[in-house]
C-alpha cells in the first residue's frame, strides 16, 4: 500500500504587498520597470515528508513556520510554485472556518453546497443531513443564513460536514481555537475514533499536550523548511527545547 500524502520539494512564494510613493513607482516606470516592486517571500521551500494511511501527524512549528500553508497546498486549495503533492482518496477538513460556506444562503443550503463540494453526492447528502445537524447542536438554526451565525455555530457546521463526508485524509487547521470545551472534546473525540477506523490525519496545532496525545509523528517546521520529524512526543520535545 503506497503512502497516503506524499509532499515533494514543495516551495510556496507569496508576494508581499507593500505601499509605493508615487515617487517610487514613477522611477520604477521611468527605468523600464526594471527590478521588482513588490518583494517576494518563500513562505514554504525545499519542503518534504510522506504520510502513511492511518497515520495521525502533526505539523508543528512557531507562528509563520508555514504549517497552515502547507496544509492548504495538501488540500488543493492553493498550488505550490515548485514540488508535488500527491493524496490517495477523499481529502477534507478544516482548514479556514467558513470557506466553502455562501453567507446569503442557510445552514441548511450550506451543508447541501459543502458536502457537495467536498465530494458527497445529493443521495449521501440526504443520508447524513440528519446526523449532520445532531453533530453541530444548531439545530434551532439550521434555516437561518450563516452570516448570522457565530464563529463557533460556522465551526460546528463546518467540523460536522467534514467528518461526515468519511474522508480517507481529514486535515485539521487550529479546529478547537474558537469552539467551546464540550464541543472542542466532541470535537477531539471524533478525531480519535476517525484514526481508530484507520483514516490519515494531519493535524495543525499550537496545543502541545494535545499533539502528544492524539498524534503519531510530527513534522516541525520554521522558516519554511523542515527542521525535524519523528515521534511526536519527540517533536513536541524538540520544539519546546527551542521556546
Ligand atoms: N496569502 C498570503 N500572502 C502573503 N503572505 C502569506 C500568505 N499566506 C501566508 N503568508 C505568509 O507565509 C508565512 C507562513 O504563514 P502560515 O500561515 O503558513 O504560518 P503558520 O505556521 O500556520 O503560522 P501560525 O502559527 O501563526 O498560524 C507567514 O509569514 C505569512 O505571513
Amino acid at each position: 500500500m503506497g503512502a497516503a500524502v506524499i509532499v515533494k520539494g514543495l516551495k510556496k512564494t507569496f508576494n508581499l504587498r507593500h505601499s509605493h510613493s508615487l515617487k517610487e513607482t514613477l522611477v520604477w516606470l521611468v527605468k523600464g520597470r526594471k527590478g521588482d516592486l513588490t518583494k517576494k517571500f518563500d513562505a514554504l521551500h525545499d519542503v518534504s515528508f510522506e504520510i502513511q494511511p492511518g497515520e495521525t501527524v502533526a505539523l508543528l512549528g512557531f507562528n509563520g513556520s508555514g504549517k497552515s500553508t502547507l496544509l492548504k497546498l495538501i488540500s488543493g486549495v492553493i498550488l505550490p510554485d515548485q514540488g508535488t503533492v500527491r493524496t490517495k482518496g477523499r481529502v477534507a477538513g478544516l482548514i479556514e472556518v467558513g470557506a466553502g460556506f455562501h453567507p446569503d444562503l442557510s445552514g441548511r443550503e450550506n451543508v447541501y453546497l459543502n458536502a457537495a463540494i467536498l465530494g458527497m453526492t445529493e443521495q449521501e447528502i440526504h443520508e447524513k443531513f440528519d446526523d449532520i445537524v445532531a453533530f453541530s447542536e444548531i439545530e434551532q438554526f439550521i434555516d437561518t443564513e450563516v452570516k448570522f451565525y457565530s464563529s463557533g455555530m460556522f465551526l460546528r457546521l463546518a467540523f460536522a460536514v467534514a467528518v461526515h463526508t468519511q474522508p480517507d485524509i481529514f486535515l485539521v487547521d487550529e479546529i478547537l481555537a474558537v469552539g467551546d470545551e464540550p464541543f472542542q472534546r466532541k470535537c477531539l473525540a471524533k478525531i480519535k475514533q476517525l484514526s481508530d477506523e484507520g483514516r490519515t490525519l494531519v493535524v495543525v496545532s499550537h496545543d502541545l499536550d494535545m499533539i502528544s496525545r492524539i498524534c503519531d509523528r510530527g513534522v516541525v517546521l520554521s522558516s519554511g523548511t523542515v527542521q525535524f520529524e519523528g515521534p511526536a512526543d519527540q517533536a513536541v520535545a524538540w520544539l519546546r527545547e527551542r521556546n
